[in-house]
């Protein structure tokens, strides 16, 4: 079974808020979109790379590559506008619609070895297959009258990325226009009246949104590396 991963980095990291876009931005010596690459390679070594990241960046990921010796095979694409269009550009350079794909956000380093592999196993299987963690915190539901609510908290998943699927569903899936409603990459599959499957995702696996996650992925790589 052909295997792919579009790694989406096509994002300008407004909350960062750092003038190099936080996808290129080091941590502990390395680029964090390629740690992310990385982790794929590691996980799935035969797996075909894209990599989507806006065009104006090209030459400059060339001149990174060199700079850090990077030598992990993978295929450029220009982003879109948002994130739905960016994953839309990566999907369109596979050819066919044979094999499994992950789609992963470039800014989430920490994503678990063994996560990757669970999801393509599962997508193969099942069409989908989406990584989420439960909630450590209560939860409450805020009202525009200011009164709040407790929510079971069981009944709730944080998702992250990958978001892995067979070919041929999210190409096909894909072919929709955008709505604002399309927050990843599982809300436009479910658009379709499929039901995704869940997985475990890793506690780690952070999206590197804001500075305050720039310390803790340091603090995170001094721990495990
Ligand atoms: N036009 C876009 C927007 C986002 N992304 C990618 O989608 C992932 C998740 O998005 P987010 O964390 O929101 O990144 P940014 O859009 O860069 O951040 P911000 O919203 O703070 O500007 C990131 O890897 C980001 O690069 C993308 O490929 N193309
Ligand atoms: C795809 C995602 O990372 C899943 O949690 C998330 O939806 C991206 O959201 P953002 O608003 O683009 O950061």
């Amino acid at each position: 079974m052909e295997k792919y991963a579009v790694i989406v980095a096509g994002g300008k990291g407004t909350r960062m808020g750092t003038d190099l876009p936080k996808q290129y931005l080091p941590i502990k010596g390395l680029p964090v979109l390629m740690r992310s690459i990385q982790k794929f390679h590691l996980a799935e070594p035969l797996c075909k790379l894209i990599l989507v990241i806006p065009s104006v960046d090209f030459e400059f990921w060339k001149g990174l590559c060199a700079k850090y010796d990077f030598a992990v095979p993978h295929q450029v694409v220009a982003g879109g506008t948002s994130r739905f269009q960016s994953v839309s550009n990566g999907l369109a350079v596979i050819e066919g619609t044979e094999g499994v794909v992950a789609i992963h956000d470039g800014v989430r380093p920490f994503v678990a070895v063994e996560v990757i592999q669970e999801s393509f196993l599962v997508a193969k299987k099942d069409g989908s297959a989406i990584a989420v963690v439960p909630l450590k915190d209560s939860l409450r539901k805020l009202t525009d009258s200011g009164e709040s609510f407790f929510q079971e908290r069981q009944q709730f998943r944080l998702v992250q990325t990958p978001q892995t699927f067979q070919v041929s569903k999210i190409k096909k899936a894909f072919e929709v226009e955008e709505i604002p409603q399309f927050t990843d990459d599982a809300t436009v599959y479910e658009f379709q009246g499929w039901q995704v499957s869940l997985i475990d995702g890793n506690l780690e696996n952070i999206k590197i949104t804001t500075p305050d996650d720039l310390s803790y992925a340091e603090y995170l790589l001094s721990k495990v590396g």
